[in-house]
């Protein structure tokens, strides 16, 4: 357990006992922590589980360390992960009633989905039209939408009876194509994964009271970013005898309104069928004095300051251009690891310790360039990392291997099909027929052909690949056999972390588990942090830069033009941005930005900063 001290307020939240709760904990007030170390005491006093569902993958890795910490049979009682992997898991199991016979693939890819949005759209008379009549652009434009509406459908939860009073006619009609597709694939989405589970728990209460049965607590990490169908799964899972939840949040670090997250389940009225009993937790003990006053400009009294010793640096500083901004960065980065010690830092500077920010990863650009040239280690914080494949073979391997894991996998078939430039085939035993003898394409296929489809033999294939590939470059220094080598390593990799986490394998659970960023090692980066806003949430660093304060970069100028609550999710952003800094914190902002198409605007400080 960790030795520092708990608080009052926080031993109180810790040790209640049965019933619900809502914390409401201001940013660095320990929630991650009191959430962690209340599993750990409830686990040791319930003879049932605990389910803790927190927003992302990497907030559940980082509780699931925390616990082995503490005891690594504490993990048996705990199921720990996002609601997308908590449904995923209740899918495999339980999905054939509803009609899933053979467990459907999850397609994560936003390409793949337009494609199929293009498709149902096509087979609406009434809309294929006026998209027809539209430029490339537009009809683009006219897809991301039609796909809002579907997501927003099932986002909502809204059941079929009431979809006429809520969408008109095409829209009802193109969601019904949609989902026929889909289902012709056997494929699902990321919405279909909280909706789907929410109709399977009211379809068939007696699966629904088994999951009651099992979970005796629930947490709920990060409540303010629920949106209305993972808050309907969680009802389903409690009844009035069994309403042990305790949802903590911080509405002010709401930024996930585009997914239709909303702080309102931080809000007693949203969430009265539990009447949980309110704790407020708003000590920081993150950041600096001057770190909180610059945030409790940006929201008052966000914070309270009155424990906090040290003052740390705060500082705002404007520049020319975005390339006399990215220097004057990288000169302070490199004084301060050349200081090595420095006021109100315990320790040694170190890269690690220091971390870039921006409202959208464009802005890091040009840092990346100059860290690059001046040789300083960094790396992308990312919220999930998939597969990143770079040879053809292992995209092609990427794309058999979900061929093989679902018959009913038509899209992917064709892009496969596409890859090899191949015509008029329907199987892999055609496309192998068609390839080379031996060559590297020959070879992955046949690898995915010998592939047992509970993957009993995954690790052995691909080493038998493995050494292929080592063979042939004995013969042939290719540069597409080196980075095939290293993606079919990668592979591997992620075969072995799925393998560690499951017990019940298939080659299509294999593939869910990659979609749903469950499968990367979460190894310690190395380097100098460089992230978005949204994926530092819930990290902190001693060093802070926050970078590309301009108006209209951050806020970002689609929020400014809509205003209303994506100008408060925006000042949210800022706010969790500015809180990730422990010690110091540096805002920059440049007075001029050169436009993707050229032309170099003028800029002015954002709106959102203190005045
Ligand atoms: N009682 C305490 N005494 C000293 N340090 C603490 C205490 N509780 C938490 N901390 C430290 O404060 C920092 C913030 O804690 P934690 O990450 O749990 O906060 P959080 O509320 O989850 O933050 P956020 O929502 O901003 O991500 C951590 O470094 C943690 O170790």
């Amino acid at each position: 357990m960790n030795n520092i001290m708990l608080s009052e307020k926080q031993k109180e939240v810790v040790s209640f006992g049965k019933g619900s709760l809502l914390v409401k904990a201001s940013a660095g007030s320990g929630k991650t922590r009191v959430l962690t170390e209340r599993i750990c005491m409830l686990a040791k006093s319930t003879k049932r589980r605990i389910l803790a569902i927190t927003f992302s993958n990497r907030a559940s890795e980082e509780i699931k360390n925390r616990l082995a910490s503490i005891d690594d049979t504490l993990l048996e009682k705990v199921y720990v992960g996002t609601f997308h992997a908590f449904c995923n898991y209740v899918l495999e199991k339980h999905g054939a009633a509803i009609g899933y016979k053979e467990l459907p693939h999850v397609f994560s890819e936003v390409e793949d989905r337009m494609r199929i949005v293009e498709k149902a759209i096509a087979d609406t008379p009434s809309l294929r039209h006026l998209y027809e009549s539209k430029n490339e652009k537009q009809r683009n434009q006219y897809k991301s939408k039609s796909l809002d509406v579907i997501s927003t459908i099932k986002r909502e939860v809204i059941l079929d009876e009431d979809l006429t009073r809520k969408i008109n006619d095409d829209e009802i009609l193109l969601y019904y194509n949609y989902r026929e597709i889909m289902s012709s694939l056997n494929a699902i989405d990321f919405d279909d994964l909280l909706f789907l589970t929410y109709k399977l728990f009211i379809s068939n209460t007696n699966i629904a009271a088994l999951y009651r049965r099992n979970f005796e607590y629930i947490f709920v990490d990060e409540a303010q970013d629920l949106n209305r169908a993972q808050y309907m799964v969680l009802r389903s899972l409690t009844s009035d005898e069994n309403k042990n939840v305790m949802f903590v949040g911080d509405s002010n670090q709401s930024i996930y309104g585009f997914n239709g997250s909303s702080s309102d389940f931080m809000n007693l009225d949203f969430i009265q069928d539990y009447n949980p009993k309110v704790f407020v937790l708003n000590e920081n003990y993150r950041s600096t004095k001057t770190i909180l006053k610059y945030a409790n400009q940006i929201i008052p009294n966000s914070s309270s300051l009155d424990e906090v010793v040290l003052e740390g640096v705060t500082k705002e500083l404007c520049f020319e251009s975005v390339e006399k901004e990215t220097l004057w960065v990288i000169d302070k980065i490199k004084l301060l690891l050349q200081q090595k010690k420095v006021k109100d830092i315990e320790g040694e500077i170190c890269t690690e310790r220091i971390a870039i920010l921006a409202r959208n990863k464009y802005v890091l650009l040009p840092i990346e360039e100059r860290l690059k040239k001046e040789n300083l280690p960094y790396y992308y914080k990312s919220s999930s990392k998939g597969l990143e494949l770079s040879s053809l073979s292992g995209s092609i391997f990427n794309l058999a291997l979900q061929v093989k894991g679902n018959s009913k996998d038509r899209l992917h078939l064709s892009q496969l099909l596409n890859l090899l430039k191949l015509k008029n085939v329907v199987s892999l035993d055609d496309i192998i027929k068609r390839l080379e003898n031996g060559s590297i394409y020959f070879e992955t296929i046949l690898t995915i052909l010998n592939l047992k489809e509970d993957g009993s033999n995954f690790k052995l294939c691909i080493r038998q690949l493995l050494s292929k590939i080592t063979n042939k470059l004995l013969h042939a220094d290719e540069n597409e056999l080196h980075i095939a080598y290293s993606d079919f390593n990668e592979i591997l990799n992620h075969w072995l972390n799925y393998e560690k986490r499951t017990l019940d394998r298939s080659l299509i659970s294999f593939r869910n588990a990659i979609a749903l960023g469950q499968t990367f090692a979460n190894n310690e980066d190395k380097g100098i942090t460089l992230s978005t806003v949204h994926t530092m949430k819930g990290q902190e660093n001693d060093i802070v830069f926050l970078i590309g304060m301009d108006d209209m970069t951050f806020p970002d100028y689609r929020a400014i033009e809509k205003g209303g609550v994506e100008m408060q999710q925006e000042k949210n952003n800022l706010y969790v941005a500015v809180t990730r800094a422990k010690r110091y914190l540096f805002v920059t902002y440049p007075l001029s930005r050169i436009m993707p198409w050229g032309e170099v605007k003028k800029r002015v400080k954002s709106r959102l900063l203190p005045k």
